[in-house]
């Protein structure tokens, strides 16, 4: 049941944090601490739509869910689930289908699912080895263009070195 896209829909972004290795999660949280991804993930996301698997949203601080500030949209195949403050969608076609900036916020099956319905990529990596059962995505050099490096920054709470890359696909 897969759209019938063949363009990648203009305005959906994905965001994520992830290692060196690509891990993003690991037994359904994220194992680091690094406050300064916190406030970029708000400020990115900011008030447009986030979709996220049900997994994420089951993964949320109760204080931060739903994500206060936007419609939260979470992808699930179970038709009975439901959740306060969370809109429900069963296909990841619903879940884009709308005028509003749409970030993808997680997690690993869900990234893989939307990567080609993507054009821009805020990727946060942290400089930790840490080990993981669930990955980002790969970007292909040939499909996606690095338009941002940051520098590498010190995190002030447990001094994990990080840094933001911004995405676009060519
Ligand atoms: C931040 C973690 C994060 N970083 C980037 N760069 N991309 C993401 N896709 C992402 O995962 C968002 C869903 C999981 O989120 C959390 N998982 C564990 C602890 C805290 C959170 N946050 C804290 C901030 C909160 C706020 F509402 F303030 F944004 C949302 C929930």
């Amino acid at each position: 049941d897969e759209p019938a896209w063949t363009e990648p829909v203009r305005g959906v972004g994905m965001v994520w944090a992830r290692t060196a290795a690509g891990v993003i999660g690991a037994d359904g949280g994220i194992p680091w601490h690094v406050p300064e991804d916190l406030a970029h993930f708000r400020q990115v996301t900011g008030d447009g739509v986030v979709v996220m698997g049900r997994r994420t949203w089951d993964s949320l601080p109760p204080r931060f869910r739903p994500l206060p500030g936007r419609r939260n949209v979470v992808l699930t195949r179970d038709a009975s689930w439901s959740a306060e403050g969370a809109e429900v969608v069963h296909d990841l076609a619903s879940a884009l289908d709308t005028d509003e900036p749409v970030w993808v916020i997680g997690g690993g099956a869900v990234y893989a699912d939307a990567l080609p319905f993507a054009d821009r990529v805020s990727e946060t990596i942290v400089d930790l080895d840490v080990p993981g059962d669930t990955t980002a995505p790969e970007l292909d050099d040939g499909a996606w263009e690095l338009v941002d490096e940051g520098p590498w920054q010190e995190s002030r709470v447990e001094g994990t070195r990080y840094r933001f890359l911004e995405w676009r696909r060519r």
